[in-house]
């Protein structure tokens, strides 16, 4: 197996332009979510090998996959079948969609007990083979799961803060279009800054910062709800069979991107839930904002900038479930390490 400068030096050996050779790995490829995640990225050009991991299903997934003519390379891993050590050696980035979804009636956090312990020990076995790389979780409860693998990097002794981050990208996705549903505007053009965490009252979208900070009130409380529980209407219409999984496709191959972007120098700035010195003197030690990508991955943490009262409350009321949600997967990996 090459080393990641090594894959650099052979690709541009061979290609004047190719200026990336990245390595990504999907673990929970073979799912809902894995699935078309692993397609898109399979289309990113900075992508050279792509790993997929799964319990099982993988090496159909990859071989399926591998047929698509872009250049990259696609391997198929199970715990059977070249094992997770394999998949992870030498990965740049690691994607993680594994984990059960939500039925109707469920919340988030119910997940908690099933999927805590999938995150963790999936996190060890990043820590131990690829200490180095940016990780982007997905699995659900994300203000839970992210704290997760933090407190398992620590116990490792390979934690850096700047490498974590949970994937919040589908909030921001679901602002624009829903904004530009209620606005008649074309999604391309609203941009939606959305703050705190990643489940219902934690999701803070910054309208006010948008094109559209005028919308009526009756427009405004409805417009924040159908946000902060997007995901809900998705678990409904899938009446029992899952949650969102291709529009959270689109939006983890999005985030993916510039988290690539970021490692080959270029600046993105994309909200994203990360450890965040903004709340911290409060207990909450993380938190998503905007946050500026580089090759080392969080380069520069932004504030919430400029906010109307009624998103002061809409943060407050944020705070306080966030507090709870990041206690919960700190003491889960201190009580089951
Ligand atoms: N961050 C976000 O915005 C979103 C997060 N999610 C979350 O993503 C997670 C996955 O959702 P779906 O793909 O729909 O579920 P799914 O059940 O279709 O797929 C999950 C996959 O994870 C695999 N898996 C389970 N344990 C594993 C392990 N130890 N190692 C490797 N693979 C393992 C399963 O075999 C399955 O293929 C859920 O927790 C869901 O709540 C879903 C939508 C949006
Ligand atoms: O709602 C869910 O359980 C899945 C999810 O996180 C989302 O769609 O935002």
């Amino acid at each position: 197996m090459l080393s990641r400068t090594a894959r650099f030096s052979a690709t541009r050996a061979f290609s004047s332009s190719a200026a990336s050779a990245y390595k990504v790995a999907v673990l929970g490829a073979a799912g809902g979510i894995g699935q078309p995640l692993s397609l898109l990225l399979k289309e990113n050009t900075d992508v050279t090998e792509l790993s997929l991991y799964d319990l099982r299903g993988t090496p159909g997934v990859a071989a399926d996959i591998s047929h698509v003519n872009t250049k990259s390379v696609v391997k198929g891993y199970t715990p059977e079948q070249g094992g997770i050590d394999a998949a992870l050696e030498n990965a740049d980035v690691v994607v993680i969609p594994a984990g059960v979804p939500r039925k109707p009636g469920m919340t988030r956090d119910d997940l908690f007990n099933t999927n805590a312990s999938i995150v963790r020990d999936l996190a060890k076995a990043v820590g131990k083979n690829c200490p180095k790389a940016l990780v982007a979780i997905i699995a659900n409860p994300v203000n839970s799961t992210v704290p997760i693998v933090a407190e398992v990097f620590k116990n490792q002794g390979v934690y850096d803060p700047k490498r974590v981050f949970g994937v919040t990208t589908l909030d921001v996705v679901r602002a624009s279009r829903f904004l530009a549903e209620v606005a008649g505007t074309n999604p391309a053009d609203e941009k939606v800054t959305v703050v705190g965490g990643h489940s219902g009252h934690t999701i803070v979208p910054l309208l006010s910062q948008s094109n559209h900070p005028d919308l009526s009130a009756d427009k405004y409380e409805a417009l924040v709800h159908r946000i902060q529980f997007g995901g809900d209407e998705v678990v409904k219409a899938k009446d029992g069979a899952g949650s969102a999984t291709l529009s959270m496709a689109f939006a983890g191959a999005r985030f993916t991107s510039s988290l690539l972007k970021g490692l080959k120098g270029e600046k993105v700035t994309e909200p994203t839930f990360v450890e965040s010195p903004l709340f911290k003197d409060e207990g909450i030690a993380f938190w998503s904002s905007p946050v500026t990508l580089g090759p080392n991955g969080v380069e520069k943490i932004h504030d919430n900038g400029k906010l109307s009262a009624k998103e002061e409350e809409l943060i407050a009321t944020a705070k306080a479930d966030l507090v709870k949600n990041i206690k919960k997967g700190v003491d889960f990996v201190a009580q089951n390490p």
